[in-house]
């Protein structure tokens, strides 16, 4: 079994097949993804618990990216991709014609692996979105930016620098910056794409502490690599394998006691 200190392990016994539509941010139905011929989604369906940290893990290539991108329709923009099933946040499906894809990626911001902070201050980096809404107001925009730094654990450390260049932070101040940049938007949901494997190990855990106090305002869905991280910092975890979601669960059954044998060879470390 993965070596864990099981103190850290959350305890969310909860059937997420069973989740109501209070408890739902995100209602992932029969969903298949294909890359023109190559079948990189196959049927997954899954319910994201609304206010917890979802975690996706899998061995390279298995479709965790394919399927977090696919939650704010990234995967749009990639030619020949086609996709089938359907995911609801809210009771909307993210798929209908009257959906605003600049809208829903307000809803549903996302944070890559590479921090890619604007070559702008700290302090335009955060306000970007809110005066893409059109807000000017000085006073609303300073307090979105205290809010938000606050909100991504930054504003201590940048208070004093906020008409600095980000490019002059730190990678894992960077990227808490990205973060900062997502929330002043206040979305739902917050898809985190291996946000830490860029950084080093005390920022990764300056990050992994932030998620876990983010989920109280948003729901996160986030793709590792890093079985000790999704045991750290998730709720809920998903398995996924070849483009199928093998195992789903709360993060607890899933590491302690998985009930499929594919789960625990991967997290026993027998293939992956
Ligand atoms: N734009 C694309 N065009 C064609 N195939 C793609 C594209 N993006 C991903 N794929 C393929 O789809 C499959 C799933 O890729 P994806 O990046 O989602 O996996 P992953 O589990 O996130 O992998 P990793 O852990 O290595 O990042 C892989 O076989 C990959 O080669």
């Amino acid at each position: 079994m993965l070596s864990l200190d099981r103190d850290l392990l959350s305890d969310n016994s909860v059937d997420l097949s069973q989740l109501d539509a209070q408890q739902t941010a995100l209602d992932i139905r029969d969903l298949s993804l294909f890359y023109a011929e190559k079948k990189a989604l196959s049927d997954i369906s899954m319910k994201i618990q609304r206010h917890k940290v979802t975690a996706l893990i899998g061995p390279s290539g298995c479709g965790k990216s394919t399927l977090l991108r696919c939650i704010n329709r990234m995967n749009d923009l990639i030619d020949d991709c086609t996709i089938s099933g359907d995911i609801l946040l809210g009771d909307e499906s993210i798929f209908d014609k009257r959906v605003d894809v600049a809208t829903l990626r307000r809803t549903v911001g996302m944070v890559f692996q590479q921090p890619n902070p604007f070559p702008k201050s700290v302090y335009e980096n955060v306000v970007y979105g809110l005066r893409l809404q059109g807000i000017k107001d000085r006073r609303v925009l300073d307090e979105a930016v205290e809010q938000a730094l606050q909100g991504a654990a930054l504003w201590d450390e940048v208070k004093d620098r906020l008409n600095d260049n980000a490019f002059d932070l730190s990678g894992g101040q960077q990227q808490r910056l990205v973060i900062a940049r997502a929330i002043a938007i206040e979305p739902q949901v917050l898809l985190l794409d291996e946000p830490s494997s860029a950084l080093d190990p005390i920022s990764t855990l300056t990050i992994e502490e932030l998620i876990s106090d983010l989920k109280q305002k948003y729901t996160v869905v986030i793709v590792t690599h890093n079985m000790q991280q999704a045991a750290r910092v998730s709720d809920n975890t998903a398995f996924l394998n070849m483009g199928k979601l093998v195992e789903y669960t709360d993060t607890n059954t899933l590491f302690t006691t998985p009930s499929v044998r594919q789960t625990e060879d991967y997290i026993t470390g027998r293939y992956g």
